[in-house]
């Protein structure tokens, strides 16, 4: 199974690599909003000025150093297929119908935008910025487990290149223009998925969030679930900055990191406190997960999810030896579903007599294979 969707121009995925604190910190993005000045901003921008929009931005890129490094596609010319596979690596933005059921079938993206949108991609897929979303330009960046500094110097890089062709809107009292009002300012905002397992199975959720609100950071599902009701798929939550206007970029980004390295503490703290007082059940849960990762013919994107989740806690716990965070982290962008599908029709794979008639069963039973592969070499300590 060697052709992952997630091998860009021959090199492994952002996500396939060790980052730091990653037993709770899966991932972080930065992204910076930029406009063009003396171009309405993208509410309320006709056709024509979206059109020129996204050809000078395009332009721009033609002409930084090596511009054979970055492809440029308008989202409208891509199957629905392919602007999923973008969804699912965080490149395009999801729709609601993405959030609330991972195991229907695509939705139309484009359908939640007045004009096409586009996307300019670093082939080797750590950079990239979306064209004509919420403002003219968002660049954006990922990096495994909590690291923001390298996101935020390839984002850095990238504005200050574009900013050699393009001017944009800013303010001396205000700082960059953009859509929201949130965004004024740096432009920027952060993020960061984390697992948060222990406090959940702690019920000490609702603490945590409410002192990062009150900090002005907000917390949602990363997949799916009800942050109202405190239940998100997996436990898995995205935490990000809610308004860029408060001090320099260092300031935000030095606050930010030290929020999300005190609930990486409480996590920690809340998950060892489970081990101690409660490890039979810690162990159902892990052990449960584990066979049916093993034994199961089909698994659905939620349940892989869930899996994946448990597993992540099993091996923090000491439970579970023989696979990485990097690759449990790296396994929930590979079970979704565009990239299962995107395997299935570039891996030559033949599936059991019962299975072959039902599309949807080939996905959950090829899905099962992908998680069982990557548990090959992990084992149980007892
Ligand atoms: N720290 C992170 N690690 C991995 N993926 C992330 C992270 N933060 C956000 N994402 C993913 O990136 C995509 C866009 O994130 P989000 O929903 O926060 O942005 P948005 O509000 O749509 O747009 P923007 O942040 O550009 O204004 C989503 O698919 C989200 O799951």
């Amino acid at each position: 199974m060697s052709s992952h969707p997630d091998t860009l121009a021959g090199q492994e995925a952002w996500y396939a690599y060790e980052g730091p604190e990653q037993d709770v910190v899966l991932s972080s993005r930065v992204r910076l909003a930029r406009n063009l000045a003396n171009f309405p901003f993208p509410p309320c921008e006709k056709e024509d000025d979206a059109q020129r929009v996204q050809s000078l931005v395009f332009d721009s890129f033609s002409r930084m150093e090596h511009p054979d490094r970055f492809q440029a596609v308008g989202v409208n010319e891509l199957e629905l297929r392919s602007q999923q596979l973008l969804v699912e690596r965080g490149l395009l933005p999801e729709c609601a119908a993405d959030k609330r059921d991972l195991n229907a079938p695509d939705a139309d993206i484009l359908r939640s935008y007045a004009h096409p949108l586009g996307i300019v991609v670093r082939t080797d897929g750590y950079v990239s910025c979306l064209v004509n979303g919420q403002d003219h330009v968002h660049i954006c960046s990922f990096a495994s487990g909590l690291d923001l500094t390298s996101p935020r110097q390839r984002c850095r890089e990238i504005d200050a290149a574009l900013q050699r062709t393009l001017q944009f809107a800013a303010s001396y009292d205000f700082g960059f223009l953009t859509t929201s009002l949130r965004d004024t300012g740096s432009g920027m905002k952060l993020s960061a998925h984390m697992l948060l397992s222990g406090l959940s199975l702690a019920q000490q959720l609702r603490s945590v969030v409410d002192d990062l609100k009150s900090k002005n950071y907000g917390v949602s599902c990363s997949f799916a679930g009800n942050m109202n009701q405190g239940s998100s798929l997996g436990a898995y939550y995205k935490i990000s900055s809610e308004q860029a206007f408060n001090g320099c970029e260092e300031d935000q980004l030095a606050e930010f990191a030290a929020a999300i390295r005190s609930v990486a503490e409480s996590e920690r703290k809340f998950r060892s406190e489970f081990a101690e007082n409660k490890p039979t059940v810690l162990r159902n849960i892990v052990y449960r997960m584990f066979a049916a990762v093993k034994y199961s013919r089909f698994i659905s994107c939620s349940e892989a999810i869930d899996m994946i989740s448990a597993l992540h806690t099993g091996c923090s716990a000491g439970l579970i030896e023989g696979i990485t965070y990097s690759e449990l982290n790296a396994l929930l962008y590979r079970v979704r579903n565009a990239h299962v599908d995107f395997l299935n029709r570039n891996g030559g794979f033949s599936y059991e007599r019962d299975v072959v008639q039902d599309p949807n069963l080939i996905i959950a039973r090829l899905r099962a294979l992908i998680m069982q592969e990557a548990l090959e070499s992990a084992q149980i300590c007892a």
